[in-house]
């Protein structure tokens, strides 16, 4: 196996794409919550869990990609991380994802004032999302540009939401499903770039060991989402359940 624990010469490329690949084994397509959504099992309420609770990684993710480029000293990578942040912020002619997420929200029957509040975020999941965001801000940029590589695994995520979820959820209205198509290609691209940058970054074993540990750490984050989601909306354990039904857990994103 090419990544066992002492290797003494660094992968070939194409092992390490490899190796980087393997990590699909992990990603959140695998999470019971996500297989139940895939499945047609989530209740309306579950859904609804996961598009709000998502919104926060959706407007996360432009920040995450200016901490990128801030710390990035090269103009020609700067030219084209630039693009992620206007796929999702929009552009003249372009209403970008995050818009495309609100209309999401509403084809499942939450206003867009509900999403922008952030009311429904839970208190893990919005630790989970800063803390790719905070890696972002203190990595070297060419480590925190790789942890983007979970896109490896989206398209078909996507894909797989577009293939089932008409069927299970007829009360989702059709334009939600706007994001899913557009980001098909857009992390087809991205996945392209970031796997160039960590191909030609990770030279020495010690780099493309940690550049797997790196995407484990993404991975965790997506996985705790969900973990977070279960224990509110499917176990019905939501923060401070004990102690009380009120949402009292802390909404700012200043902390
Ligand atoms: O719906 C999903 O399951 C999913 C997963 C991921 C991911 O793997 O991080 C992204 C997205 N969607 C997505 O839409 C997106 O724009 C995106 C950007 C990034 C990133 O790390 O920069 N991941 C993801």
């Amino acid at each position: 196996m090419t990544t066992s624990s002492h290797p003494t010469s660094p992968m070939t490329p194409q092992e390490f794409e490899q190796a980087l690949r393997a990590k699909g084994a992990f990603y959140h397509i695998h999470h019971p919550y996500h297989i139940a959504m895939h499945n047609g099992q989530a209740t309306r309420e579950q859904i609804q869990g996961w598009v709000a609770n998502r919104f926060y990684y959706q407007t996360s993710i432009p920040l995450k990609d200016a901490a990128i480029m801030a710390n990035c000293p090269d103009p020609l990578t700067r030219r084209k991380w630039v693009q992620r942040i206007l796929d999702h912020d929009g552009y003249d002619g372009s209403e970008g994802g995050i818009e495309a997420w609100l209309r999401l929200g509403e084809a499942v029957g939450l206003d867009r004032d509900v999403l922008l509040s952030e009311e429904m975020v839970l208190p893990g999941v919005r630790f989970a999302v800063d803390a790719y965001v905070n890696f972002a801000r203190r990595a070297v940029w060419q480590e925190a540009a790789c942890s983007s590589l979970t896109e490896l695994f989206a398209p078909q995520i996507h894909q797989a939401r577009l293939d089932t979820w008409p069927q299970h959820y007829k009360w989702i209205e059709e334009e939600g499903y706007g994001y899913f198509r557009s980001r098909l290609s857009q992390a087809n691209r991205d996945v392209e770039h970031g796997l160039q940058l960590a191909l030609e970054y990770c030279d020495t074993v010690e780099k493309q060991q940690r550049m797997l540990e790196i995407l484990q750490f993404k991975l965790d984050i997506l996985w705790s989402m969900l973990d977070s989601m279960t224990l509110a909306y499917e176990l019905n354990r939501p923060p401070y359940h004990s102690v009380t039904q009120l949402a009292v857990w802390h909404k700012g994103r200043l902390l």
